[in-house]
């Protein structure tokens, strides 16, 4: 087995009275890209959002279990969370830039944790930039306001923000599914690309997506883990008939 970068075990979430997460247990390999696939509200996106406590913000989240990320238990008492969170990048469904440059966005995180020196902030933005497949798009333009950019290239200057704090894994939930194919592609290309430096989970409704990117699939049902795998012999040789059902779009 490949070594985790994330491992996730007996792991419970509930909101107030209600379970939303059931004894989950998962290695999520470094390098791979991970994908969270499962009906509307099975849990995915919740999921997601352990490995980076942000349901903590939740004050009727109570969570039992452990996530380990490169061997450490996030969920200890004393963790440092600023930290979690700039290891754990996050992208969201609907692109969010702030309401500012393309360049303020991208360096926002580095201003953030007290870097100051411009030819820093200039070479991070760039680097940034290019990793997301944006540098070429907007390099003359990086004094524009980031909402004048398309939807597919404000996705990646996201993308391009979560990255410029050097993370180690990056969480995507469903990053395309408000972009046209184009963009889409271009995301789904920057995925693969990105793996090589990153580890990446990805949460998705999109099954070719799933198939076309990812390394290792999770199917949720109903707060729970159904079934997982690498990702080409789930989708050609599932073991239960939900799981079957689910990705050839036969699920009720
Ligand atoms: N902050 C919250 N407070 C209470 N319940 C919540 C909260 N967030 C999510 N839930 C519930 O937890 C369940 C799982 O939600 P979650 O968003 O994780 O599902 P999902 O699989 O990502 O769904 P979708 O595919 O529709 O985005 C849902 O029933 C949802 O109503």
């Amino acid at each position: 087995m490949q070594p985790a970068k994330i491992e996730i075990t007996d792991l419970s979430l509930r909101f107030g009275d209600r379970t939303v997460l059931e004894q989950i247990n998962l290695h999520l390999p470094a390098h791979q890209v991970t994908a969270f696939i499962g009906a509307s509200g099975c849990g995915k996106s919740t999921l997601l959002k352990c490995i980076n406590r942000l349901n903590d913000l939740n004050e009727l989240c109570h969570t039992l279990g452990s996530v380990y990320l490169d061997g450490e238990d996030i969920y200890q008492k004393y963790y440092d969370l600023p930290e979690l969170r700039r290891r754990v990048g996050m992208v969201f469904q609907t692109p969010n830039p702030f309401p500012m440059s393309i360049y303020d966005n991208v360096v926002f995180g580095l201003r953030l944790l007290g870097v100051r020196k411009r030819h820093k902030l200039h070479e991070v933005a760039e680097r940034s930039l290019r990793q997301a497949a944006l540098w070429d798009e907007v390099k003359d333009q990086l004094n524009r306001n980031a909402n004048e950019l398309s939807g597919g290239q404000q996705q990646r200057l996201v993308i391009a923000r979560a990255l410029a704090v050097e993370p180690d894994v990056l969480m995507l939930d469903e990053p395309a599914s408000a972009l046209d194919p184009i963009s889409t592609l271009k995301i789904e290309e920057l995925i693969t690309e990105l793996k090589q430096s990153y580890t990446i989970v990805l949460v998705t409704h999109n099954m070719h997506q799933a198939a076309r990117v990812s390394d290792f699939t999770v199917f949720l049902d109903q707060g729970r883990i159904l079934e997982t795998g690498r990702t080409r012999d789930l989708f050609t040789n599932p073991h239960h008939k939900a799981t079957e059902d689910y990705i050839t779009g036969r699920y009720a």
